[in-house]
């Protein structure tokens, strides 16, 4: 077989380059044809050669009257590349005949032949089987170091994690009732908790390890082994427990967070109530304080002001109840404060009320209910009083003077939660396409007639394009999280606006984004994607909330519009935005600058594959995006419109501003992160993920961009081309991609996973 020589050695990586008269691409194989018959037919000027290597390499076409000469004389060279290869595939199969030792298995050989020789599937497949060229082994990624990459430094205790998840405990079975699928859960939980994991995110002195970032890791691997029990745990350990780390005091912390560490006390997180989930300052729960007896008395005081959706309800003894705290006879805003709800025995309260939500779309597992409160009287020791508090003379004090200020900061500690749930999302997403990439490299249909095999189902472009981008958008939402929880944690103590904002919109990207990927996988995978032994039913349904608890996704993305408008400035929601509008008019006036005609007809690799253009295109997006709401807004108070009036004129504006603001925020993560890695095969291999997944998010938006004036045709058809190229490109390692995700072989229980 003729040897490509690449400059890499790795042929997937070379740049593919457009060729403007064609509708077609050539691929870096045939360029090297192209330059081989360019250096050997002698009937070539110097001239004639320099033209064609500037048209190749740099992409600049010869003249008009030319094109036709070199394009012929291209045609031709690519014929004689088909024909001279065909010979040794003949050989090929005469050694086949002779009983030469073949791997059927390993199809990514085909893929390697194709794309190096630049021949077509029918030219070879009734040959099937194809040597193993010694180059294939320099073109595989190892998952383990891929996993290194993922993990980096907690690569370790993830490690130690999945091996603590081989316990017979935590294999995946049908719960075929919502009481025995709690009943497992809740016995999982325990079981997390006596080896440590639960307080994981909690300081020292509770049993814990201070340790967010893995504390997300962890959650994100409790997916793989059921939804109901990563819900279980981030209710119990990161919203109950958390509600007292993040919104106590210390006595607080030293009575009760060993305790939910260990689970010997249960708790839950009761912020929603039936009138009122988005609209959390709207929630109608009351605590009054009492003077004479130091306590506080919560009430549920209208029909649909109960408490709703609670998780852990039917198990815990206490809950973190929100509530509007009422201090002489004022009201200070919502607060939280940890009402008991049942004794010792497990029987319930005088005065509160729970009764089971009953059977959901999914997360069966997890017991949610609904409570009442009557009067319910509790010490005033009882309110979680970081960010307020009353005094011995009873008045009500705080560290925050400004209540918007101060209920936003409260909320601000829920971030890292939201961050574990796009985590969690994230994960089924993973899991969904490991599955289906794992079934789409075994299953076969159709083949024509000279084929001796039918086709994998991976081996079709459309399967491909189907599943492979979500890969890429795995991996690059995976590095916009991990950036996520490590600015959050690094940053537990200062001003959370900002990462409010950034978790605000990748949290909604993201699980909408896992919601596609998990149903993409499902139809991938055929009617054997339905079935619930292969997983991917279950996690659909259990990750189908993700896109609305821990804040709903439309409401979020306006939340991170505001703070995109309001530059991070609190000024925004307390009104005082004209000064804001004057600013953003000012900075974005400036940046919107002539879009070049040269720039937005460039097609060439060098250019489509670049991040820069990746970063700028999506840059773009937002700053437009941003100045007309802005302008729009601005607009409409000058007619004299209320703000709030004017707010919902441009919601849906602002909506994209949100969505826009967060995807560029991920691939602007992702690449800093990929700049990072050391090893030039894999950092390459992560810059065309990147790309793949940049060229995808612009093309979605392609309709917008070419309304904008910022892609011309050529350029929006060369980047639909490129993301079809750059599918199949990463289809021969698809299979180490997807392993590279890390989900242990003892979670991967889907029987369609594996060989049948
Ligand atoms: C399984 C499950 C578990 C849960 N666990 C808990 C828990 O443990 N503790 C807890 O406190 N809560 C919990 N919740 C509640 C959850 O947080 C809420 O469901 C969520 O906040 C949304 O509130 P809602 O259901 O009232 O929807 P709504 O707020 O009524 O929203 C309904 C729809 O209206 C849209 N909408 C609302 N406001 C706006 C707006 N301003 N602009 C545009 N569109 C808008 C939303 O996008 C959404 O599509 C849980 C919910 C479920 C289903």
């Amino acid at each position: 077989m003729q040897k490509v020589q690449y400059s890499k050695g790795i042929a997937p990586y070379i740049p593919f380059f457009y060729v403007i008269w064609s509708d077609d691409l050539l691929s870096a194989s045939e360029i090297q044809v192209v330059k081989k018959a360019i250096k050997e037919d002698d009937s070539l000027s110097n001239e004639e050669r320099k033209i064609l290597a500037n048209w190749l390499d740099k992409g600049n076409p010869p003249k008009n009257t030319e094109v036709k000469k070199w394009q012929q004389f291209i045609t031709q060279s690519k014929a004689k590349l088909v024909e001279s290869e065909i010979y040794p595939l003949e050989t090929f199969s005469q050694k086949v005949a002779k009983g030469h030792k073949i791997d059927v298995t390993e199809n990514n050989q085909l893929q390697y032949v194709e794309k190096t020789l630049g021949i077509q599937p029918n030219h070879y497949n009734h040959l099937f089987n194809v040597e193993v060229d010694r180059q294939i082994d320099s073109l595989r990624f190892e998952p383990k170091f891929l996993d290194e990459i993922l993990y980096g430094d907690k690569l370790s205790e993830v490690r130690r994690f999945r091996d603590f998840l081989k316990h017979q405990d935590f294999k995946w079975t049908i719960h075929p009732t919502k009481e025995g699928a709690r009943e497992v859960v809740l016995k999982q939980l325990k079981n997390l908790a006596s080896g440590g994991w639960g307080a994981y995110a909690y300081p020292e002195e509770y049993g814990g390890k201070d340790n967010l970032e893995t504390y997300a890791a962890i959650f994100e691997h409790l997916m793989f082994v059921d939804g109901s029990l990563a819900v279980k745990f981030g209710v119990q350990f990161g919203l109950f427990g958390g509600s007292i780390q993040n919104l106590g005091n210390s006595v607080q912390r030293d009575k009760y967070l060993s305790n939910t560490g260990d689970t010997s006390l249960l708790g839950c997180f009761a912020m929603t109530e039936t009138g009122h989930g988005s609209n959390v300052r709207g929630i109608n729960t009351t605590a009054t304080y009492l003077h004479e007896e130091r306590s506080l008395v919560i009430d549920t005081p209208g029909k649909y002001d109960n408490k709703e959706y609670i998780g852990n309800a039917l198990h815990s003894k206490m809950a973190t109840v929100f509530a509007q705290l009422i201090v002489n006879g004022q009201n200070e805003g919502v607060h939280a404060i940890l009402v008991p709800l049942r004794d010792t025995k497990h029987q319930v309260l005088d005065g509160v009320t729970i009764e089971d939500n009953g059977y959901k779309l999914g997360l069966n597992g997890v017991d949610n209910g609904k409570i009442w409160f009557s009067q319910v009287k509790v010490p005033i020791e009882n309110l979680l009083d970081k960010y307020g508090g009353i005094d011995e003379n009873g008045n009500y004090k705080s560290p925050i003077k400004n209540p918007n200020k101060r209920f936003f900061t409260m909320l601000g500690t829920l971030v890292g939660g939201r961050i574990c749930v796009a985590k969690g999302a994230l994960a089924a997403a993973k899991m969904s396409l490991t599955i289906s990439v794992k079934h789409g490299l075994r299953r076969r249909q159709f083949n024509d007639s000279i084929k001796i095999q039918e086709d994998l189902l991976i081996d079709y472009p459309t399967h491909q394009l189907r599943l492979i981008p979500k890969v890429a958008s795995c991996l690059v939402y995976h590095f916009a999280l991990e950036r996520a929880m490590y600015e959050y944690a690094s940053n537990k103590d200062g001003d959370k606006r900002r990462i409010e904002t950034q978790v605000a919109g990748l949290k909604s990207i993201i699980t909408w984004f896992s919601s596609q990927a998990v149903q993409e996988s499902r139809e991938a995978c055929g009617g054997k994607g339905y079935l619930r032994e292969n997983r991917i039913a279950d996690l659909k349904n259990d990750s189908d909330i993700f896109t609305t608890f821990e804040g709903d996704n439309t409401v979020l993305l306006q939340l991170a519009a505001k703070g995109v408008l309001s530059d991070f400035k609190s000024e925004f929601n307390s009104g005082g935005f004209a000064s804001v509008l004057k600013l953003l008019g000012n900075q974005l006036n400036d940046k919107l600058t002539t879009i070049n005609p040269l720039y937005v007809n460039k097609v060439d690799s060098e250019h489509l594959y670049n991040h820069k253009f990746h970063l700028h295109a999506l840059d773009f997006r937002l700053r437009r995006l941003t100045y007309t709401a802005a302008m729009r807004i601005r607009n409409y108070i000058k007619k004299g419109m209320p703000s709030y009036q004017a707010f919902l004129k441009t919601q849906t504006h602002l909506l994209e501003v949100g969505k826009a603001y967060s995807e560029v925020l991920a691939i602007k993560w992702y690449y800093e992160k990929t700049r990072s890695i050391t090893d030039d095969k894999y950092r390459d291999l992560f810059f065309q993920i990147g790309s793949l997944h940049s060229l995808n998010i612009i093309r979605k938006d392609a309709e917008w961009y070419l309304e904008q004036g910022y892609l011309g045709s050529a350029k929006s058809k060369a980047i639909r081309q490129r993301i079809e190229r750059l599918s199949s490109e990463l289809r021969p390692h698809i299979g180490s991609l997807i392993d590279g995700f890390g989900i242990p072989e003892h979670l991967l229980t889907a029987p369609i996973s594996k060989d049948w």
